[in-house]
């Protein structure tokens, strides 16, 4: 699967550590930034640096990692076709994809250690919407609410 990551200067360590984990799974990782420590780097423009290339396509999914995950989520989720959360915790990160359709993962690098980050974008990266019928059905209500906001 394609999978774009990004992080602010917050969650860039992070960063290289999803990437190797994605890539070592087999994942071909399309990395948007940061490619240096700035303080000044601002976690939206990577969050919508990841949302562009899931609306364009370019990306199945995401992982945008930030101080928190929260910023970066409240971010993505405002951009059509993201279903941005974070999850810290292995159940969320793979129940979010089956169950909710979820298409980016937030992770929050001042939190989250890296061996528990790892298991993380594992699940995630592994996990497949189920398509069972009240899983649509709740998924199409979501969409409702985005096309209608
Ligand atoms: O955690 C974050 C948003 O939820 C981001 O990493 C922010 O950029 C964070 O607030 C960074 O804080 P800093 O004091 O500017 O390093």
């Amino acid at each position: 699967m394609k999978i774009a990551i990004a992080a602010d200067h917050a969650g860039l360590p992070l960063k290289a550590e999803v990437a190797k984990v994605l890539t070592n799974l087999g994942h071909e990782v399309l990395d948007l930034g940061a490619h240096e420590y700035d303080a000044q780097d601002d976690y939206p423009d990577f969050a919508r640096y990841v949302g562009n290339t899931i609306q364009h396509q370019q990306a199945e999914r995401g992982v945008i990692v930030c101080g928190s995950g929260v910023g970066a989520s409240v971010a993505a989720n405002k951009m059509k076709g993201v279903r941005a959360a974070v999850c810290h915790d292995v159940y969320s990160a793979h129940q979010g994809v089956e169950h909710d359709d979820m298409n980016v993962l937030c992770l929050g690098a001042r939190i989250l250690g890296v061996e528990p980050a790892r298991e993380v974008v594992a699940a995630f990266a592994g996990a497949s919407f189920t398509g069972e019928e009240r899983h649509r059905r709740r998924l199409e209500k979501v969409l409702a609410i985005e096309a209608a906001n």
